[in-house]
């Protein structure tokens, strides 16, 4: 879908992008991590042309970038920054409306656009759609920041740091929902964040940065079970590469088949991290797991966790 064939790119002096390849296949989702200056910013808005690379090649379906008019290349694609550049003089209706008017949509579908985008980032339409971005907070702001980016629906999504100046109970449920739109549409998502766990959570497949370079290229798991080098190992943060793990993989894959026990029951879903937690503050050794229609899903034994969680590599 998106492939970068050994591109470059300076400022000047400065070498951002250092002879880069990678390929995005379609549907996937993509987090860029790495050091302040690595190069994550230049990537996400080459991809649009925000930025022009100065050496390699950017596909898009097969097709170098600089064949595309700019105009057509950023129609195809939703793009959201931290900064969130909403028009400040438009309503937020009007904001969210950018890309669809642009291409020519009707009033009335226009309309129910904005109502459902709004609602799907928790904005009451009837409160939101006539406000100007200054009326509004700043984490009310990058949601429509986002809603806008998804208005026409586009098959590409660029975000830069999205989700950076919300609070952490709606990042978290922003996250949740940015998920969601993933597995709903099949959209391909181009994300940069500073916050690994942001990029655990969300990611297929995280892409680590240093220096212009791509260090490591894995899913989540792969990045915390197998890193590279001593560099991922810090960057997702040496002490607590355990309690990561942890929080990819649920209770239910460490379910033994057994039946009811006394006490207190988990849902299958929950996370093992969320499990230990869970077992450390009432000193047990196994918890009953339920499924999401609360029937009995199997047992989980502390012991498991310490013994079959993480990597599985022999
Ligand atoms: N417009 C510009 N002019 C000059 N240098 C730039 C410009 N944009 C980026 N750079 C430089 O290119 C390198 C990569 O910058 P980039 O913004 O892509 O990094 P980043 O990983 O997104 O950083 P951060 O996490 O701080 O946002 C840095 O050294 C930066 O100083």
């Amino acid at each position: 879908m998106i492939e970068f064939q050994n591109i470059s790119k300076s400022y000047g002096p400065v070498t951002a992008i250092d002879g880069l390849s990678l390929k995005i296949e379609r549907g996937e989702f993509v987090v860029l991590i790495g050091a302040s200056g690595s190069g994550k910013s230049t990537m996400i808005k080459m991809i649009n042309r925000m930025e022009n690379h100065d050496a390699g090649r950017i596909l898009l379906d097969g097709e170098e970038i600089y064949s595309f008019k700019v105009r057509e290349l950023r129609l195809r694609m939703g793009y959201a920054i931290q900064s969130v550049g909403l028009f400040p003089h438009w309503t937020v209706e009007r904001n969210i409306a950018t890309v669809p008017q642009m291409l020519g949509w009707t009033a009335p579908k226009i309309r129910d656009r904005v109502t459902t985008l709004l609602q799907l980032f928790d904005l009451d339409p009837e409160t939101y759609r006539t406000r100007y971005p200054h009326q509004l907070s700043g984490g009310q702001q990058q949601r429509v920041g986002v809603a806008r980016a998804l208005a026409a629906d586009p098959d590409v999504l660029l975000m830069d740091e999205p989700f950076g100046a919300l609070d952490p109970v709606i990042r978290a449920s922003l996250q949740l929902e940015m998920k969601r739109v993933h597995q709903a549409s099949g959209k391909t998502i181009v994300m940069v964040t500073h916050d690994v766990d942001e990029a655990l959570r969300l990611a297929t497949k995280i892409v680590l940065l240093d220096q212009g370079r791509i260090v490591q290229v894995a899913a989540p798991l792969e990045l915390l079970a197998r890193p590279a080098n001593a560099l991922v190992v810090d960057f997702v943060g040496r002490g607590d590469i355990g309690i990561k793990l942890l929080s990819l993989q649920s209770a239910q894959s460490l379910a033994r088949q057994e039946p009811q026990r006394q006490g207190p029951s988990l849902p299958a879903a929950t996370t093992l991290r969320e499990a230990v937690s869970f077992l450390a503050m009432h000193q047990l050794a196994v918890v009953n797991l339920m499924d999401a229609s609360g029937a009995h899903a199997g047992v989980l034994h502390a012991i498991d966790i310490f013994h079959k969680a993480g990597p599985s590599d022999g």
